[in-house]
């Protein structure tokens, strides 16, 4: 009989389900797996007031398939000028979980992101006294930065003053990709998260430009140098609570990823579990699997784990190697290695 593994059904703190066609494609994958998921906001026209937040909801939940246990938790996108209002409103509904700080320009579709921080200083002063989380793309968007060091630079010089500027605001680091932010991360208090993404325990800056370029493995925070990488797998397996699952799965057409210019993201909503447990198994640490993926991250949002179990069970992967949608197909995520665990 093979092995199996049951742990309480996880959720995903980092997601991007797009809209429309690409939504309806992608969200069996992730309702599959995941009880609960924070909903990035970044769509085009972002999703920046309650109003907007609620009927991106529903569009999601209306896409849902027949039967699936799925609870998008919604997010605003920050700019220059949310309304702290609107923002306390939204939290005291129930609807919104956190809110997304996207410096302008850092990323895919973050052009109405943040260029002054000084602007959104009240709506960050009422998010740390309402203790609604602000999520961060932790990347400085400065030309002459190099983007390999653009998450370190931007703890020292934007995340930390902002934190220092706005005691008790709650912060999630999003898809932390460096030793840097690992060691900041770790040694902040309780006000502060971590998000790590599959793909960033599995590839370095070598699996996407050695031997020729691999667009699907082109994401940002651009996957660092192997140091990085092995300091995100030590926190991730570590069992420490501030580090939790985000997966960032952000889907892209195999059109958008294979250009001259290609989109930054990797789908990773289907086989991302089967990769996990395979790295955790890999390093010793198939206990930890559950606080990462299923405990830590509803611990920092204050929400109770979900009661439910998911089991995995080693007896191969099942996963496609892409979703069809109908502006083309989206490449799955490749972790370069047969996967040996399969969610039953
Ligand atoms: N991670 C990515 O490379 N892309 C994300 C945006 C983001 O999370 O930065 C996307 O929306 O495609
Ligand atoms: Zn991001
Ligand atoms: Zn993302």
């Amino acid at each position: 009989m093979s092995q199996t593994l049951t742990l309480r059904r996880p959720d995903d703190w980092h997601l991007h389900l797009r809209d429309g066609a690409m939504m309806r494609a992608v969200l069996p994958a992730t309702a599959a797996h995941f009880a609960r998921a924070i909903i990035m906001p970044n769509l085009v026209p972002p999703v920046v007031t309650a109003a907007q937040a609620r009927s991106y909801r529903d569009r999601i939940i209306a896409a849902l398939p027949d039967g699936a246990d799925f609870t998008p938790l919604m997010t605003l996108y920050l700019t220059e000028d949310t309304d702290p209002a609107d923002v306390a409103a939204a939290r005291a509904s129930g609807l919104v979980h956190a809110v997304k700080l996207y410096p302008a320009g850092a990323t895919t579709n973050s052009a109405s992101g943040v260029s002054d921080f000084d602007k959104v200083r009240p709506v960050l002063e009422k998010m740390a006294e309402i203790g609604l989380p602000l999520c961060v793309h932790g990347e400085v968007t400065d030309p002459d930065i190099d983007i390999f060091d653009r998450e370190a630079v931007f703890i020292d010089r934007v995340l930390d003053p902002i934190r220092r500027a706005t005691p008790g605001l709650r912060v999630v680091m999003e898809h932390i990709t460096t030793k840097d932010a690992v060691d900041y991360a770790g040694a902040q208090d309780a006000t502060l998260g971590a998000t790590i993404t599959t793909h960033h325990l599995v590839i370095n800056r070598n699996h996407i430009l050695a031997g020729g370029i691999r667009p699907h493995y082109y994401c940002l925070p651009v996957a660092k140098r192997e140091h990085h990488r092995l300091a995100l797998r030590r926190a991730a397996t570590s069992g420490d609570a501030r580090f939790f699952l985000g997966t960032d799965s952000a889907p892209h057409t195999d059109a958008n990823k294979l250009l001259p210019c290609g989109c930054a993201g990797c789908f990773t909503a289907p086989n991302t579990l089967s990769i996990l447990a395979q790295v955790f198994e890999e390093d010793g640490a198939l206990d930890r699997l559950e606080p990462f993926a299923s405990l830590n991250g509803p611990a920092f949002y204050r929400m109770p784990p979900n009661t439910d179990t998911l089991t995995l069970e080693k007896s191969g992967a099942n996963y496609p190697g892409h979703i069809d949608t109908e502006d083309g197909p989206v490449t799955v995520f490749d972790p370069g290695f047969d996967l040996t665990w399969r969610v039953l």
